[in-house]
This record gives C-alpha cells, structure tokens and sequence, in this order.
C-alpha cells in the first residue's frame, strides 16, 4: 500500500481515517486471496488503489445519497460492490449493498471481508438469472456483460424508477448504439476518473423497444 495514494484517495472522495483504514484492510486480504482464487490480474494488484478502489468509488458519487438499496452484480472480488459498502457505512450507513457473486470461492472471500470490515452487506451466491427479483434502488455491475445484457438484468432486479451505473471501456459507443437496437432509456456518461478511454453509463427508464 501506499500511503500517498491513500491520501490521495481521502482527499478525493472526502473520506475519513477510519474508511481509508478499512480500504487498507480490504487490500490486505486482496493480496492474501488473491494467488488461490484470482480475485483481480496480478498485474493490477500493485495497483489496487487506483486500477480498483478509484475505479470503483467513482460510482458512489453517481448515486443518489439517499439510496437505501444498491446490488452489484457479478460482484467478482468486490469491485464495485465492496468499495461501495465501506464507503456507505461511513456517508449511508442504512444503505444495503447486495453482492452478487456465483463463484463460491470469490463469495467466501466477500464474505469475510465483509465480516472482517464489519459492512452492510449480503452476499448472494448464486447466478443472477436464479435470483427473485431484488427490487433495488441502484445497480451495477463491472466487466461482466455487454449492455444489452446488463439492460436485461436490470430490468429484472431494478425498481422502475432506480439508476443503473455501469462502468465500460473503450468500446462503449458501440454497445451503446447496439442497445439501443432493443431499449429504449436516458443515459449520461461521465468520463472515467481512472482511464481516458472509459466512462460510466449512468441509465434509467430502460424500457423494451
Ligand atoms: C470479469 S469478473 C468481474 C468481477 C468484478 N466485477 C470486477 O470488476 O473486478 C465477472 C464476475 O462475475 C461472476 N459472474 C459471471 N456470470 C455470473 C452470473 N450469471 N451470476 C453471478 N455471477 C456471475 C464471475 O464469477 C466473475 O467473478
């Protein structure tokens, strides 16, 4: 960890000592699951703070602060999900985040950080497409699906009047333009704080054409 990029990050995000000691720890058991189970490319371990945790805390400002249920899908090895829980407990606390995760062994991993932290959270380990409808305020999901799919899944788990944030890379256009072949929605997309070529679609009332 370094401690500059920590600071860097608090004074981004205006977060307390105590979240940013909850991030180091969430690094810290990052770097111990990571070899077994793979959470994140080793090459971005190094780099956890700006490749994961900036990445991720970008989408908490995108939300509405009063969102009291957020669900992030294919939760992975918590990004965005995890990022978005510690930083809740501090500016939300009555704010759940449901993590998504099929992979049982990426689910313990959640789960422990999740205890270990002392997080609102539940861990859901299933397939999305086996889950009731979640009926969430806020939704998103990082490199899991093109668009067109995550529209799909939102309109399953997302209350009609909440926001979906999805973070994509540099062929957003183009998944965008083929989405919009099948839905109807509003989207703003804010440039990505951690990549030029990136940005998060922020979308809501996704509507079957
Ligand atoms: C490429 S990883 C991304 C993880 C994380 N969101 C990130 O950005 O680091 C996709 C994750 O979604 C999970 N996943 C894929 N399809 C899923 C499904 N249908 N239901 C639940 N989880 C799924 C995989 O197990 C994997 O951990």
């Amino acid at each position: 960890m370094s401690q500059s990029e920590a600071e860097r990050f608090g004074a981004r995000f205006d977060v307390s000592r105590e979240t940013l000691e909850r991030l180091e720890a969430y690094e810290s058991l990052l770097a111990k699951w990571n070899p077994a189970i793979n959470l994140v490319s080793k090459s971005t371990l190094a780099d956890t703070w700006a490749r994961h945790f900036l990445d991720s805390a970008q989408l908490f400002d995108l939300a509405p602060i009063e969102a009291r249920s957020w669900a992030d899908l294919g939760a992975g090895g918590g990004f965005p999900g995890l990022v978005i829980a510690v930083m809740s407990l501090e500016k939300t606390p009555e704010r759940e985040v449901v993590l998504v995760e099929s992979d049982l062994r990426k689910s313990a991993f959640l789960s422990t950080v999740s205890r270990e932290l002392g997080l609102k959270t539940r861990i859901l380990a299933k397939r999305i497409e086996e889950l009731d409808p979640l009926g969430v305020e806020i939704l998103s999901a990082r490199a899991l699906a093109p668009l067109s799919q995550l529209l799909e899944f939102a309109e399953r788990h997302l209350r009609p009047d909440g926001t979906a944030l999805f973070p994509k890379g540099a062929r957003w256009q183009e998944e965008l333009a083929q989405a919009r072949e099948s839905w109807s929605f509003d989207c703003e997309a804010s440039p990505s704080l951690s990549d030029p070529n990136s940005v998060v679609l922020k979308i809501n009332g996704a509507k079957r054409v």
